[in-house]
């Protein structure tokens, strides 16, 4: 691997040989920081994600009122253990407008509580954020009778401005499969007076349900309809956020596609709405072996999983309910379709038009031009493999996902591979780049 300014290299290497700890959770981290900001007293947080999505939603909290103590920093990569004090429901109003940078999951949570404290905030990220909708938690939250005004050049998109005010239960049908609004609604529930209720289209991951148990927050799970009642209060009480299963999935698919790999995974988040990577990945053939550490541990299981390569990798359908619960693992997973024998089919995800960046275009387009064979539609892709990839250098849209994914396809392709805009990868998983050198040395 080599490095410069924003760009990062692969090229094809002997096998990855090893073995890491994959950092925090970065869905679970987001809500630690949010639900242990609200919450009353002091509570232990380890493992917490140090990257630019999660610092930005613990600095928001802050803003409004809790407060950190670090406990424990590694050296390049942050202070992921500490302690969290939170605001006990009597937040302040911020001093200043609250940068969510990259993430969709903190602006939309962020949203769901801001919109029932009082005072006013302003939400605002950057351009890529700046382009994805928000009128998917506006809308319900207007419902609950927040007032929340999109700023943004493109209709629909912040910066947010939202007025706080008292919110009013609702009974919520979700138009599309998304963790992120269930939980902006669900968030706004806490402070809403009777039951808030969210139906889902597909099961989603379902950390906050998690979390609300965790930290004693009333809910009900009835089939696909989530419920909870207000007002609540939250109750601080120490966690450990597991390792990132989106993150290990980079090093699943790297271990599943270059010859000679034998890698071990540790402290993974095993939580079975985040699992279907692996669930796709062993039908193609993968060689995945997964020591369960804990079952329930804080709410969330998790263990180690070993990978090494496979005797041959054979193409599959992703089936639609599978699609929410690997959403952010389809750009890695389609280049892994691009080492299997036959055509793998990756339809229903139209979500991931609106993530970073339109993903079906950019993992397609990338792809392409590394000589794989694509077909590309408005709700996903088909990638037939066999073709061998060439290294070139990519564009990364600035998309810590679209980045990863294709320094992975690098470690196999003929020549070097250079992702410009590798400074994204940050986003969720800092460290990315020590750990490429680790195990590919
Ligand atoms: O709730 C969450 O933490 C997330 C939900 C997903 O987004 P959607 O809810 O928009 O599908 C996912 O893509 C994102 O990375 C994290
Ligand atoms: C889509 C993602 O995150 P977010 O929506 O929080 O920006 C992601 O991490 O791939």
């Amino acid at each position: 691997m080599t490095n410069s300014a924003h760009t990062l290299s692969t090229r094809r290497t002997q096998g990855l040989r090893g073995t890491i700890t994959i950092p925090g959770d970065k869905s679970i981290s987001h809500r630690v920081a949010i639900l242990g900001g609200l919450a009353a007293g002091r509570m232990t947080v380890k493992n917490y994600l140090c990257s630019q999505d999660c610092l930005n939603t613990l600095r928001a909290m802050q803003q409004i009122g809790a407060k950190i103590t670090p406990l424990r920093e590694t050296p390049g990569y942050g202070v992921t253990d500490f302690i969290l004090e939170g605001c006990c429901m009597q937040p302040q109003a911020p001093a200043q407008d609250i940068d969510c940078g990259n993430s969709g999951t903190g602006m939309r949570l962020l949203a769901g509580i801001l919109a029932a404290l009082p005072f006013t905030s302003k939400l605002y990220g950057d351009a890529s954020l700046c382009s994805r909708p928000m009128q998917r938690i506006i809308q319900p939250l207007s419902l609950m009778g927040a007032d929340i005004t999109a700023l943004g050049e493109k209709p629909g998109c912040a910066p947010l401005l939202i007025r706080g005010t008292r919110l009013q239960p609702i009974h919520y049908n979700l138009p599309m499969a998304s963790a992120q609004v269930k939980s902006a609604v669900l968030l706004a529930g806490i402070f809403a007076e009777g039951t808030t209720s969210v139906t889902q289209p597909a099961v989603t991951r379902d950390h906050t349900e998690r979390l609300y148990a965790h930290f004693g927050i009333p809910y009900t799970v009835n089939g696909l309809i989530i419920s909870t009642t207000g007002p609540a209060d939250i109750r601080a009480k120490d966690i450990t956020v597991p390792g990132d299963i989106s993150s290990a999935a980079f090093w699943l698919v790297a271990a599943t596609i270059c010859p000679n790999s034998d890698i071990t995974l540790l402290n993974v988040g095993l939580n079975e709405t985040r699992t279907a990577v692996i669930d796709v990945l062993r039908r193609m053939g993968a060689d995945i072996r997964i020591t369960l550490r804990s079952a329930e541990h804080e709410g969330e299981p998790y263990g180690d999983i070993s990978v090494r390569t496979p005797a041959r990798l054979v193409a599959t359908d992703i089936l639609p309910e599978e699609i929410p619960n690997l959403i952010d693992e389809i750009p890695i997973l389609a280049v892994a379709a691009a080492f299997a024998e036959g055509t793998t089919g990756i339809r229903n995800a139209k979500e991931l038009r609106v993530k970073e960046s339109d993903r079906i275009a950019t993992t397609a387009g990338n792809l392409r031009r590394m000589g794989a064979n694509v077909e590309e539609y408005e709700d996903g892709i088909t990638v037939t493999g066999g073709a061998p990839l060439h290294g070139c250098a990519l564009p990364g849209y600035g998309d810590h996902r679209i980045a990863m994914s294709f320094l992975i396809a690098g470690l196999n392709a003929e020549g070097t591979t250079t992702l410009d805009t590798a400074d994204a990868i940050d986003t969720s998983y800092p460290g990315f780049a020590s750990h490429l050198a680790k195990l590919s040395r």
